[in-house]
């Protein structure tokens, strides 16, 4: 049995970045840039008024002065003159201000008569957005990266109609087992719901990858043939179920007839101990457990990050936090334990049931207290690490 860090080593070494594609601005949310872009101009294009009110001359930028108003700044139409003493023009909040004006007053310190005005307060700032104090031409988004939001709106801002981003890794995911049916069908006396395929779509849907659920696959070795050929093209191929050491555990054996090369088989945590992986082909493969918590933790510690590789992220461990243990926990044992938790205003709150077939439990808990392997006991208050999920 090896560790997790060493598991997930040997899973970043089976993955690659997917191709760069470009795609329409307003399909790259939360898609991963792939190469810097640059600005295609300068924002503000011109120096803009901050708010509503009148641009002025510095000279005249006192209290009781009295200008007279030559014309109108809007934004979309800037007002073509010059500026001289004595003058001001009426601006509104992202017009271009003119030539010769300093500063805007707002209009709240202005009292107007026809076309004369008196300013009657000056306030601090020249309300004045220079040129270029958003980005300039040429200033770049860093990649790789996440993409966001407010990165998309930067991106358009900079005139960027598409990016270059990874395409979106092929998760083929294949359930194992005669005890299967799906959602909605009526289960035999000796059958349960297949659920572990559905957490693992939306976990690898909510990263970014496109997740095909393929058909259930039976306990022979024609079957779990059968559905691995459907998985043909992908990018990366999950199992659940048939890891272990029973006699219809089939995973290990036809993945290995049909070319598999295995990267490893069995780490040292729990849940999830009969992990393995390798490669395909063309294809990174993953053997989850069937207990639905191991599958669903493992993928959260191995699947996702192998994605994100995909995508063109780092190669980093799922990413961790510090928590104040709101009660005693006892030793841990020989692997590596994530342990179902709540975040409570108290602390991090383990479960009492620990088993990994829990689903409800899983369903409750919001974080993965990570317990290292022969861990002492820990008393409440004790600060621990757990992966939020
Ligand atoms: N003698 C030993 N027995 C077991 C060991 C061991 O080391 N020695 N390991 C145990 C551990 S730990 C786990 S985890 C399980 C994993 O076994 P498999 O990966 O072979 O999974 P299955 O036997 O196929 O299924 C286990 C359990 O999960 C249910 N299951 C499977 N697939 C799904 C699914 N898609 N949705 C919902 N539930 C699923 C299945 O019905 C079983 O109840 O092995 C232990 N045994
Ligand atoms: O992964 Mo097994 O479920 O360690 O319980």
């Amino acid at each position: 049995m090896i560790s997790v860090a060493e598991a997930l080593d040997k899973v970043f070494a089976l993955v690659a970045p997917t191709p760069v594609e470009e795609v329409p601005l307003a399909e790259c949310a939360g898609r991963v840039l792939a190469r810097p872009v640059s600005a295609r101009l300068t924002q503000p294009p011109f120096a803009a008024s901050a708010m509503d009110g009148y641009a002025v001359t510095a000279a005249d930028a006192r209290p009781g002065a009295m200008l007279t108003v030559i014309g109108t700044a809007r934004a979309g139409e800037g007002f073509a003159g010059t500026l001289a003493p004595g003058q001001a023009v009426r601006i509104f909040t992202g017009a271009p201000v003119p030539a010769g004006a300093d500063r805007v007053v707002i209009q709240e310190d202005v009292t107007r008569n026809g076309d004369r005005i008196t300013l009657t307060e000056i306030g601090s700032g020249p309300n004045i957005r220079p040129a270029g104090a958003d980005f300039a031409l040429g200033d770049t988004i860093a990649a790789p990266r996440r993409l966001r939001p407010a990165d998309l709106a930067l991106a358009a801002a900079m005139n960027l109609p598409a990016l270059p981003v990874h395409r979106r890794p092929d998760v083929a995911i294949i359930a194992t087992g005669d005890e299967l049916v799906m959602p909605g069908e009526t289960p035999g006396p000796d059958q349960i719901i297949a659920s572990n395929a559905f957490g693992l779509k939306a976990m690898v849907e909510a990263e970014g990858g496109h997740a095909r659920l393929l058909p259930i696959a039976r306990d022979t070795e024609a079957s779990l043939r059968a559905v691995f050929e459907l998985a043909e093209g992908t990018d990366l191929l999950v199992t659940i179920g048939g890891a272990s050491v029973g006699d219809h555990d089939l995973v290990g054996k036809v993945a290995a007839d049909l070319g598999m090369d295995q990267a490893f088989y069995k780490v040292a945590m729990r849940p999830g101990k009969p992990l393995m992986a390798g490669r395909m082909g063309t294809a990174a493969m993953i053997g989850l457990p069937g207990n639905p918590v191991s599958a669903l933790v493992c993928a959260q510690l191995f699947l996702l990050p192998a994605l994100r590789v995909m995508l063109g992220l780092p190669a980093a461990p799922a990413p961790r936090r510090t928590g104040r243990l709101a009660r005693d926990l006892d030793a841990n044992g020989p692997r590596e334990h994530y342990m179902r938790a709540r975040i409570t205003a108290d602390g991090i709150a383990p479960f009492d049931r620990q088993d990994s077939a829990l689903l409800t439990i899983l369903s409750e808990a919001d974080a993965l207290i990570v317990r290292p392997v022969g861990d002492g006991a820990r008393r409440a208050g004790e600060t621990v690490a757990y992966i939020p999920i």
